[in-house]
């Protein structure tokens, strides 16, 4: 693989039509003011779903007592991370997290990010995609990990209705990224720097996220 830019983007680019989850409000970007038609500048109306591409899930999203983004520490989504290649793991399970701490690793980065396979751009919505149990879960919160992301749609199954993976997080106070582009980044250790977009009051929100190398130990 060719050598990563010092800032690598691992953010899904949200182009006009942006498949969203079933049933769900359509992503558009609508031109309101426009130069060529006798306005001063150009602009847009932005409409979108919280769930939208690259995203955070706030607790709320998934627990009527959880925390709305807001709450949620800036610093939960900024720091050291590990990128996990996990495909052929469907769904995912804790075995993934066997002997990493073997691997060279004196301590497994607060957060983790986890590459199933998926494109860097959904021509429609991905139906079938590789989920998160609740036993993956529940180990790598006992790691010490805090975010887990994602470039699936969300950590459970499309179709379920319980959402035992996203409880889970849940019960174990561990925080969710999703829809993330991991296509092109190499596996192993990275600073992230996620931003959600400063929403008050809401449940989850689009996020700008980045890779950046390591800092070398002094
Ligand atoms: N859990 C998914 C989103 C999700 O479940 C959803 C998003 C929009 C409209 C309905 C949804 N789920 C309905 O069961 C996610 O975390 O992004
Ligand atoms: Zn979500
Ligand atoms: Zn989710």
């Amino acid at each position: 693989m060719s050598p990563q830019p010092a800032v690598h983007d691992i953010s899904r680019a949200l182009t006009p039509g942006h498949p969203n989850w079933p049933g769900d409000a359509p992503f558009s970007v609508t031109p309101a003011a426009r130069i060529g038609a006798g306005d001063s500048v150009n602009t847009g109306v932005l409409s979108t779903s919280t769930h939208t591409g690259t995203h955070v899930d706030a607790p709320w999203h998934y627990s009527d007592s959880g925390h709305r983004l807001e709450e949620v520490p800036l610093e939960v989504y900024v720091g050291p991370c590990l990128v996990l290649d996990v495909r052929g793991h469907s769904p995912v399970g804790p075995e993934v997290l066997d002997g990493l701490k073997m691997g060279g690793l004196e301590a497994l980065p607060e957060r983790l990010l986890l590459y199933t396979g998926q494109p860097a751009h959904w021509q429609s919505f991905p139906a079938d995609f590789a989920a998160l149990t609740p036993e993956f879960v529940r180990r790598a919160a006992g790691l010490g990990v805090r975010l887990v992301g994602t470039d699936c749609p969300s950590v459970d199954p499309l179709t379920s209705k319980t959402l035992e993976g996203h409880a889970a997080f849940w019960e174990t106070g561990m925080y969710i990224l999703e829809g993330l582009n991991l296509s092109a980044t190499a596996p192993g250790q990275y600073q992230l720097v996620c931003l959600p977009l400063p929403l008050v009051g809401v449940d989850g929100a689009p996020a700008r996220a980045v890779l950046l190398p390591l800092q070398e130990q002094g």
